[in-house]
């Protein structure tokens, strides 16, 4: 019975959605993760051009989450998707020493535009599976996590193959949305 009625309830009224896009340099594993989180999968993917956009449900709260091409061409279209942003997600291949740097400057762009002064920044230190992987705190350091001062920030580990530390994630990013935090 409870559960019908919270079924009828989430029809009459239904939740916010929430809006998150994910992005980073191509090859990190942003479709990956956003199919893993959608289906439960891993999928095949191939380089995104344009985007992915699926829609997940987790502890009742709706989330619109937008997969953004992550290729050198395509970075400079990631603003015309910014607007009623509540999170990013910027998803980093642990494994890519040699291009954290880029990463780097593409994150201090997007933290300066405007349609993104409330979102919340989630990274995904991704391909932990791999032997090699840069851990969080080097992570951490070589984006200059701490001298973000003007937007609430997490990073967590994870391997999108097996899921591990998805959910964790998005956990974060439940609970800063949710918390009024964010528009
Ligand atoms: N070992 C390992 N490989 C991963 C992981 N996540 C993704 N990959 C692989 O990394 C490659 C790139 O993954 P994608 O999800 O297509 O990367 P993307 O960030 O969407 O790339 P673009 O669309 O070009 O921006 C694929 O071969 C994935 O299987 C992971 O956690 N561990
Ligand atoms: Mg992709």
């Amino acid at each position: 019975m409870g559960a019908l009625m919270s079924k009828f309830w989430f029809m009459l009224f239904p939740a916010k959605e929430y809006k998150i896009v994910v992005v980073g340099l191509d090859n990190a594993g942003k479709t990956t993760t956003l199919y893993k989180l959608h289906l439960g999968e891993v999928v095949t993917t191939h380089p995104t051009v344009g985007s992915n956009v699926e829609e997940l449900v987790y502890k009742n709260i709706r989330f619109e989450v937008w997969d953004l091409g992550g290729q050198d061409r395509l970075r400079t279209s990631w603003a015309t998707y910014y607007r009623g942003t509540n999170a990013v997600i910027v998803v980093i291949d642990s494994t890519d020493r040699a291009r954290i740097s880029i990463m780097k400057d593409e994150l201090f762009r997007l933290l300066q535009h405007e349609d993104l002064e409330h979102s919340v920044i989630l990274v995904f230190a991704n391909k932990q599976d791999l032997k090699d992987a840069m851990p969080p705190a080097e992570i951490t350091d070589s984006l200059s996590l701490h001298s973000i001062k003007n937007h609430d920030w997490h990073i967590q580990a994870c391997c999108a193959l097996t899921g591990d530390g998805l959910y964790d994630g998005l956990g974060w990013i439940a609970q800063r949305v949710t918390a009024g935090k964010t528009t």
